[in-house]
């Protein structure tokens, strides 16, 4: 008998390709054959970056189809992308399904979407095949998602998603307080793109009743809260590829990995871990500000500066900066995240927050200095300063720039005080029970393997 076989589709971002590509690496383990749909600009991607570290797994197979935007045109723009996606891309993924399902014996019987592409729930519904959602961000973002309906009633936003006015809200008493200002799709971009994302997020509200699982990336141990108020949201993460001893995959870029034999050199727990994720851009006083900063601790430090980035894609750094820093500080354009907080040499990480870092870090009792720069990330900011205690947030000056000043200070006050190493590790042996044997993720993670064979 053929392996069943499902089609994964994520939202074109890097934190979202990532988590989805671990999950299809488990299902492959479970013997479930994965079509892995990706944009066409993000597959050549994943393919260049892939040719540097090899296959996948002979049970996924990469697929692609065109996101509706031309080439050259800016794919961090996300209104546009979202529009442009809206408009090309169902048609595109049910032909593409069709094609597949022409076989007779190796059907698509199941597809499994990022819960910000509804419509893949809707091209799903209308060819018969059962459907699955997957949330690769906090579940607290969810229950905020889902709660629009009563923030418009209740005066908090208007129906464009606009705060009404200036204030902290809370779900239910146990969740993280949430100020009206740091909303995810206030965070986004300019006022047209804010007004697009919020309307997708709607639109995404409406789809995810198609769904016939939702499942994320997070446990109970993390957000207890929050999952109560989605009960049908079914943890199983975290999903790491130290779980299963293997590789991740599905990067944008090839990663070095020299980093790892320079952490080796460096003593126990005493590297700044610095790395910002795949959107956020630095302007140049802000780079050189955090560049002297990390001068400035006089500890080892390794920064992941990516290409892209400062804007224009320029880093001038510090002068006489690289000269200074040759012996403890190491830049790299993109590093090998998960191995790296998993290793001894590293104390902190100074992170932009995104979900992925943020339970790559707790996953490996990693503490945090937090620097947000948009969208969900003040949420998780939230969750890792005020909600589990285990972080501390960089203050902006006057002019709206972290200062190297305040770099230091809050370095040196994470490193000192051991009660956030203490909160972080115990938080870490909570939420990696999740996912041993007994664990609650790995048994939901079991069942729906089983509803995914169900015929
Ligand atoms: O040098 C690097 C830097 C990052 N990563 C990996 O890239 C991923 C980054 O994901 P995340 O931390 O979530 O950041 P973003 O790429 O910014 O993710 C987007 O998607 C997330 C999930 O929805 C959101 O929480 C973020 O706000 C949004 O920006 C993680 O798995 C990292 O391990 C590397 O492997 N090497």
């Amino acid at each position: 008998m053929s392996k069943p076989h499902v089609l994964a589709i994520p939202y074109p971002a890097q934190g979202h390709v990532i988590p989805l590509m671990e999950l299809a690496q488990c299902l492959a383990r479970s013997g479930i054959k994965v079509t892995f749909v990706n944009t066409e600009f993000n597959h050549e991607r994943i393919v260049k970056a892939l040719s540097h570290t090899g296959d996948i797994n002979e049970l996924i197979h990469l697929a692609s189809i065109p996101d509706g935007l031309e080439p050259g045109e800016d794919r961090n723009d996300l209104g546009k992308l979202t529009e442009a996606m809206l408009k090309v891309m169902p048609e595109k993924l049910e032909a593409l399904i069709e094609k597949i399902n022409e076989t007779e014996s190796d059907k698509i019987m199941c597809v499994i979407t990022d819960y910000g592409l509804g419509w893949a729930l809707e091209v799903a519904e209308k060819l018969g095949i059962k459907r699955a959602s997957f949330l690769p961000a906090a579940v607290a973002l969810l229950s905020l998602a889902i709660n629009v309906p009563k923030l418009v009633d209740d005066g908090i936003i208007d129906s464009n998603g606009i705060p009404l006015k200036h204030q902290v809200i809370q779900l239910s008493p146990g969740m993280p307080e949430m100020s009206t200002a740091n909303f995810a799709w206030t965070c986004i971009g300019d006022i047209a793109t804010q007004k697009i994302m919020f309307q997708s997020i709607r639109l995404n509200n409406k789809s995810a009743k198609l769904a016939d699982r939702l499942i994320c990336n997070s446990s109970y141990e993390l957000e207890h809260e929050a999952l109560t108020l989605v009960p049908n949201c079914l943890p199983i993460g975290p999903l790491l590829a130290s779980n299963r001893l293997g590789k991740s995959a599905g990067y944008f870029w090839p990663e070095d990995s020299d980093c790892l034999t320079w952490l080796d050199q460096q003593p126990t727990n005493s590297v700044i871990y610095v790395a910002f994720g795949s959107f956020t851009v630095f302007d140049q006083v802000q780079f050189q500000e955090l560049a002297l900063g990390l001068e400035l601790t006089n500890r080892p430090f390794l920064w992941v500066v990516r290409q892209d980035m400062t804007q224009d894609n320029i880093k001038a750094y510090p002068k006489g900066f690289h000269e200074r820093v040759k012996n403890r500080g190491k830049m790299v354009s993109w590093a090998p995240q998960q191995k790296i907080l998993s290793h001894p040499s590293v104390s902190c990480f100074l992170s932009h927050c995104g979900w992925n870092s943020t339970i790559e870090g707790i996953s490996n009792g990693v503490p945090f200095l937090c620097w947000p720069y948009f969208a969900d990330q003040f949420l998780n900011q939230t969750y890792i300063c005020d909600y589990w205690g285990i972080g501390l947030g960089l203050d902006k000056d006057n002019s709206g720039i972290i200062r190297q000043e305040e770099i230091r200070t809050k370095v040196e006050l994470l490193l000192t005080n051991k009660c956030y190493k203490t909160r972080t590790m115990n938080l870490q042996s909570r939420t990696m029970s999740s996912v041993t044997e007994k664990g609650c993720s790995q048994k939901n993670f079991k069942n729906f393997v089983n509803w995914i064979k169900e015929t």
